[in-house]
């Protein structure tokens, strides 16, 4: 079956667009019937101490304006990060995984989002983003012309320095495969922006393969070095450990879509989301698309739960690491379903 033609006319999304119609917005709580495990609970004085230091840092690096601080706390930085690592070893390395969330933020809300992102000339602001964190080998001069170049804004400032923190207490492999998921992160936005050119409506496998990469597996990519061990390049590199990494990336990930839901379809009705893929697909409306979509989450999170529940019985270090994906997904699942500044789910039960 050839792909879809590209679609001349705009993507309308099936439903109405009004929130107060079709999806009234309802506060706070998990989303119904969606698989998932409880998190650890998170230990309000780290989560002010890492708030403490990210806020700090920011301010230091000149991240951005200081109009966006009040969006900066409601995201809450340091309740993410102590929520997705409970089996982090000190507060230095949860707040670099505090740093690398808020810069991995900073760079796609400033240059794919809607705080001065766009499509347009994606591809040339995400080349040097990613050399902030993949140095760029040349002569002396060029060197230093690609030294001053990384200090030039916010989203380049904070991906170069919250990886230097990183590459310091990772080995050098699991920092090499955090520049690889960058990198598979910044090629899902550059898939993401080229549909949003085209107004193209992929089909629901084609957008899950988009959000494997537009995906936070750069997030779960450092659950070994933040919890003080690592998974061996040898381990870690074998297609069954990748594909439960890969399983619980995806998981994860679908879950953003299906708490932002609401969020997305009130500031942009054509921003693409697996509900919306769905809809667009089956010819649903958007509450049987979105109640798909959580079905679809669970086949996915239940092959995580299985394969790595197999794959552990023969190793306690894959053990280890599946438990810290595991946690990583749980830790995010509840960050989500309390963050009220953000997400509000549609009042569909
Ligand atoms: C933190 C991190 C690695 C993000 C990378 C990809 C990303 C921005 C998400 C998975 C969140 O998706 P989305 O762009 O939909 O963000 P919000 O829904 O606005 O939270
Ligand atoms: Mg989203």
């Amino acid at each position: 079956m050839s792909a879809p033609p590209v679609s001349a006319a705009p993507f309308t999304p099936p439903g109405p667009p009004d929130l107060a119609g079709s999806v009234r917005a309802r506060r706070g709580g998990a989303v119904p019937g969606l698989h998932h495990r409880p998190a650890v609970p998170a230990d309000p004085a780290k989560v002010e101490e890492v708030d403490r230091r990210l806020e700090a840092w920011a301010r230091g690096l000149d991240l951005f304006p200081d109009a966006w601080f009040a969006d900066f706390a409601g995201f809450q930085f340091g309740r993410a990060v102590v929520l997705q690592h409970p089996g982090a070893v000190d507060l230095e390395r949860l707040t670099t995984a505090g740093k690398l969330l808020l810069a991995e933020n900073v760079v796609d809300d400033c240059y794919c989002e809607d705080r001065g992102g766009s499509p347009r000339g994606l591809g040339g602001r995400l080349i040097m983003a990613q050399s902030a964190i993949d140095p760029f080998h040349g002569t002396p001069e060029t060197e230093a012309q690609w030294r001053d170049g990384m200090q030039t804004d916010g989203p380049r400032r904070s991906y170069h320095w919250a990886l230097q923190e990183y590459a310091a207490f990772a080995t050098p492999s699991q920092t090499d495969r955090f520049l690889h998921d960058i990198a598979r992160l910044h090629l899902g936005y550059l898939a993401e922006a080229a549909w949003a050119e085209t107004r193209y409506v992929p089909r629901v496998w084609e957008y899950l393969v988009m959000r494997q990469f537009n995906n936070f597996r750069p997030c779960l990519s450092i659950v070994d070095a933040v919890d003080g061990y690592e998974l061996p390049e040898a381990v870690y590199a074998r297609p069954e450990i990748q594909r439960i990494t890969a399983l619980a990336c995806n998981a994860t990930t679908i879950v953003n879509d299906l708490y932002s839901f609401t969020k997305e379809l009130a500031n942009d009705p054509t921003h693409l989301n697996l509900p919306q893929v769905v809809a667009a697909n089956d010819r649903r409306g958007l509450k049987a698309a979105y109640l798909r979509s959580v079905d679809i989450h669970n086949e996915i999170m239940t092959a995580f739960e299985e394969e790595a529940a197999a794959l552990s019985a023969g190793s306690p270090l894959v053990e280890r690491y599946a438990e810290g994906l595991a946690s990583w997904v749980s830790g995010n699942h509840e960050w989500h379903a309390t963050n009220t500044h953000r997400y509000h789910l549609p009042n569909y039960w």
